[in-house]
Order: structure tokens, then C-alpha cells, then sequence
């Protein structure tokens, strides 16, 4: 009815760059703050954060995580610190709090935009009577969802708070989206995955649901239907006119 299996009957929707536009509010300042990390460790000739930096080590993973692989990708191990420490202190959670300052300022100045057909889809799906979860690795994703008046949909979150006050495994690893599958009560069989990232879509195969939807944002189809993802589309509502 709304694209998906017949054996489908809830959506685990991931949010940054699924329903909202926000991913590239994320990438923006994570590149920002590793490129002046790197820069003031190696000066002017560090080798920049890229693109393709972000899609294998940061993108859809929880915030301490993002900081880790990415600087492991680098051979730079930090000190883990404390959720307090300052924005300019060598450790993962100083990185961390640097970044989420600045991405909570390009929020505040820029908004944030739902997709129109991820809209229509969210529409769709609840009135297909379908259950409906967001699983975000983001600790911002309550704002999030609010700013971008989403928030009416979603029977349960599992975002980076919840991630990190239960100790679950962040994606790649299947964990939040089982959770997020607990919390509705369904089956992961029963239930499909949302996301854009490749972190994402591989956490959707590991934990064997029912369908893996690829949404292709940053010009990935290949790499997101090689990391799981059942089928890709650039825009969700292309999945209403697929029925
Ligand atoms: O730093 P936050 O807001 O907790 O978000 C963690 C991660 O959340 C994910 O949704 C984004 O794809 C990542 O880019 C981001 O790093």
C-alpha cells in the first residue's frame, strides 16, 4: 500500500537526512571541528576532513563514536575525558561537546526543514495504520523532531540519550533499531527500516528486518545497497508511487 511488504506493519525511521534536512547541518560541523582539531595539531598542512570521511566514519553513529572512528581512521588516539570538559580539550568528549555546539548554532541560525515527501510519507504510513518509531543516534533528535513539527508522528524514540543512558550498541550494530522495534512491540520482521546513512543500513540487515529502505541523499545508491539496504530511493515518496 505505501511501497513496502505486505508483512510489514511498522517504520523505524532514522531523522537527520531521512525526514529532516538536518544531515548536512550535522557534517558541516563536524568538518569545522576537526578540521580546526587537525589543524591545530599539524598545522596548515592537515589533511581536511572530507565527504567520504564522514559517510564511512561519522555519519548516523552516536556523537563519541563518530569522534572515535574518525580519528582511529587517522591513527590519533585522545583520552576518553568527561562529558563536561571544555570544547578545546584533547579528548573524545571535548571534540564531541565542540561539535555539538557548533551544529545546535547552525540549527538555531538556519531552522530545520522536514522533507515535503517525507512528510506525505509520514501521513501515509499513519494513515495506512502503520506503527511508527524514530531511531536516532542524535541526543538532539527530541529538538529536532519538535523544531521540525514531526514530533505528532512518533509513537516511540530511541535517540542518543536513551542510546547512551541504556549502554546500547550505536550503528552499526543493530541494537537502537531493535530497540526501537521492542518499544512498538513488533517483530523486527515485521518492521522496516528508514535510513540514509551507511552505518544505518547496515544496522538494518545485522538485525534482520523485514526491509531496509536506502534513502540516497548524498549520491551513495551503490554503496547503500552494498552496506543492506533492500531498495534505495531519492525521495520517500517515490515508495507512495511504487505501490
Ligand atoms: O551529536 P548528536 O546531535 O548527538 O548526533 C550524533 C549523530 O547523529 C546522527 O543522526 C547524524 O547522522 C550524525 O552526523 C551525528 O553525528
Amino acid at each position: 500500500m505505501i511501497g513496502l511488504p505486505d508483512t510489514i506493519t511498522a517504520c523505524l525511521f532514522d531523522l537527520d537526512g531521512v525526514l529532516t534536512g538536518t544531515a548536512v547541518l550535522h557534517r558541516e560541523a563536524w568538518k569545522r571541528t576537526f578540521d580546526e582539531f587537525l589543524r591545530s595539531r599539524d598545522g596548515d598542512t592537515f589533511r581536511e576532513f572530507t565527504d567520504h570521511d564522514y559517510a564511512a566514519f561519522v555519519d548516523g553513529r552516536p556523537r563519541a563514536d563518530g569522534v572515535r572512528e574518525f580519528l582511529r581512521s587517522r591513527d590519533i588516539q585522545l583520552p576518553e575525558g568527561t562529558p563536561d570538559d571544555g570544547v578545546n580539550e584533547p579528548t573524545v568528549n571535548g571534540v564531541g561537546n565542540r561539535k555539538n555546539e557548533l551544529v545546535l548554532k547552525i540549527i538555531e541560525e538556519r531552522g530545520v526543514n522536514p522533507y515535503p515527501g517525507s512528510v506525505r510519507y509520514l501521513e501515509a504510513a499513519k494513515a495506512a495504520g502503520l506503527r511508527i518509531a524514530v531511531v536516532t543516534s542524535s541526543a538532539n533528535g527530541a529538538k529536532v523532531l519538535d523544531a521540525a513539527e514531526l514530533t505528532k508522528f512518533v509513537e516511540a524514540r530511541i535517540d542518543g540519550l536513551v542510546i547512551r543512558r541504556d549502554n546500547l550498541k550505536g550503528k552499526p550494530a543493530p541494537d537502537s533499531f531493535l530497540a526501537g522495534a521492542k518499544a512498538l512491540g513488533v517483530e523486527p520482521a515485521h518492521a522496516a527500516v528508514f535510513e540514509d546513512a551507511l552505518s544505518g543500513v547496515q544496522a538494518g540487515h545485522a538485525g534482520h528486518f523485514g526491509y531496509v529502505v536506502g534513502v540516497n541523499r548524498a549520491d551513495q545508491a551503490d554503496e547503500l545497497r552494498s552496506h543492506g539496504a533492500d531498495f534505495v530511493v531519492d525521495d520517500l515518496a517515490e515508495l507512495l508511487e511504487k505501490a
